[in-house]
C-alpha cells in the first residue's frame, strides 16, 4: 500500500477519485545543469492522480481505476523515459523527462482519454514522486466546470 499524503485540491465537483500507482523506469537529463542526473538511472516512481466530475459511467464509475493504471503504469513501467518520443521529443521544451515534464505529460495523457468520454470527468491534479525526497505537483491552469 502506498502511504502519502497529497495536496488537497479545491473544486466544485461532486465526485472526486484518486489513483496511486508505482513504477519503474529509467531515465537521463541531457543537460549540462544536470550533473549525475545526465547519467542513465533508474527511479520508482510514486504518482497520484486526482479525477473528479458530478456525472458517472454506466457502470457507476467516475473513471475505472484499471484504466488510469493501464494509461500510465501500463505506458512507462519498466521502460526508459526518453525512449518514449511521442512524449519526450528529440528537440524542444519536452524532450527531458525531469519530474515536472512528466507529471505534465501524465496529465496530458489522461484528460485525453478522459475528455472521450461522455460524461466528462477532468484530471485536477497529478502528483509524482522520484525520489523520497523529490517530487513535483502539476495542476491544469483552470478547469471550468461546463468545458
Ligand atoms: N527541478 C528538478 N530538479 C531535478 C530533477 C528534476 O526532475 N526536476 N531531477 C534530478 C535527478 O533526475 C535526480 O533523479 C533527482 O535528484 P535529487 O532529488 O537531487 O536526488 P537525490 O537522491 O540525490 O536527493 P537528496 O535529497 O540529495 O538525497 C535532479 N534535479
Ligand atoms: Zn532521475
Amino acid at each position: 500500500m502506498i502511504q502519502q499524503i497529497y495536496p488537497q485540491v479545491i473544486h466544485p465537483y461532486q465526485y472526486e477519485l484518486n489513483k496511486d500507482m508505482h513504477l519503474s523506469a529509467a531515465h537521463y537529463i541531457p543537460h549540462e545543469d544536470a550533473g549525475k542526473c545526465r547519467e542513465l538511472h533508474g527511479h520508482t516512481y510514486f504518482i497520484n492522480v486526482t479525477i473528479a466530475g458530478d456525472d458517472l459511467d454506466k457502470s457507476g464509475f467516475l473513471v475505472n481505476f484499471k484504466q488510469l493504471k493501464n494509461l500510465v503504469h501500463g505506458k512507462f513501467d519498466h521502460t526508459v523515459l526518453n525512449d518514449h518520443l511521442e512524449v519526450f521529443p528529440k528537440d524542444g521544451p519536452d524532450s527531458f523527462p525531469t519530474t515536472e515534464v512528466v507529471a505534465r505529460k501524465i496529465y496530458e495523457i489522461i484528460q485525453n482519454d478522459l475528455d472521450q468520454l461522455p460524461h466528462k470527468p477532468k484530471c485536477l491534479q497529478v502528483f509524482v514522486r522520484e525520489t523520497p525526497t523529490s517530487y513535483v505537483v502539476y495542476r491544469p491552469k483552470q478547469v471550468k466546470k461546463n468545458d
